[in-house]
């Protein structure tokens, strides 16, 4: 039983197409997951779901106890941290830093007229300064660069002590040294036994950080396999996964995958 996430037989059906086909998912309090697969196969929406920002078509969906569909999404939300592509897009480019992170506390995003109290800034500029983004609070998230940005979501998604995170390819787009820095920050949060459950959308297995528990693998909205991390991600799977012949290599509690010679 999953306590975080309980899916049940979930599809989603759009357009004709079906996005997610009966797929089953637990995730449990403290557990850290990877969500892997080709694109197109469905890992956003499946996001979608997890964050309460989208129903099932049919099969049933409990997060954090909540059955969807008998639940206010809206009181819900607030106990999820997210980010993704879509959410940073809708960050005014003039807001500074340090009001991105401050307004998760109200649900929105852009400062108006709201008014927070002292500890809500103080919280933000902490969090901000456990993701490197310390020195940076002032300036305007429009000028800061990718990898700079994806730091300040995840603080963001973290202002409101959330009891489940939700991270979709948060180093898309990185270079190494950007992917590096935040694997090694996520490694530290995933350490942390009061830190939220995980899932993490990923295209590539070497931003996988120590740390993860679980993974997921999809392919046409289908579960391929799903379970502990070292029984998931092997090399067969993962060529099942995406379609080509995949050779999976462990150095240490980092993954490496290239086409089978
Ligand atoms: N409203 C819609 N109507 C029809 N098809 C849709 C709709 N929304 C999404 N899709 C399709 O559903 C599929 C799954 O989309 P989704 O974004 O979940 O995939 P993904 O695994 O996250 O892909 P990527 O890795 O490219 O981000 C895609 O083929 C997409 O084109």
């Amino acid at each position: 039983m999953g306590d975080v996430l309980e899916l049940d037989a979930v599809s989603i059906v759009r357009g004709g197409k079906t996005l997610l086909d009966a797929v089953d998912w637990d995730v449990s309090d403290g557990d850290r997951w990877i969500v892997l697969g080709p694109n197109g196969a469905g890992k956003s929406t499946l996001l979608q779901i997890a964050g309460a920002r989208m129903h099932p078509t049919s099969g049933t969906a409990e997060i954090l106890g909540e059955r969807m569909g008998a639940v206010d999404v809206f009181e819900l939300r607030p106990r999820i941290g997210m980010t993704s592509a879509l959410l940073a897009a809708q960050i005014p480019a003039d807001e500074t830093v340090v009001d991105t992170v401050v307004t998760a506390a109200w649900g929105v995003t852009g400062r108006w007229r709201e008014r927070y109290e002292g500890f809500d800034e103080d919280r933000a500029r902490e969090l901000l300064g456990d993701w490197g983004m310390g020195s940076l609070t002032d300036r305007r998230f429009g000028t800061l660069s990718s990898g700079e940005q994806k730091r300040v979501l995840i603080a963001r998604a973290l202002m409101t002590d959330p009891e489940l995170l939700l991270l979709d390819e948060p180093a898309a787009g990185l270079d190494v040294g950007g992917r590096e820095d935040l694997v090694g920050r996520l490694a530290d949060l995933l350490a942390d036994p009061y830190a939220p459950a995980v899932v993490m959308v990923t295209h590539h297995v070497e931003e996988i950080a120590p740390g993860f528990t679980h993974a997921l693998l999809l392919r046409d909205g289908a579960v391929v396999a799903a379970g502990p991390l070292d029984e998931v991600l092997t090399s067969e799977n993962l060529s099942q996964t995406y379609g080509i012949e995949l050779e999976l290599t462990r150095d240490g509690d980092r993954f490496h995958a290239v086409a089978a010679r």
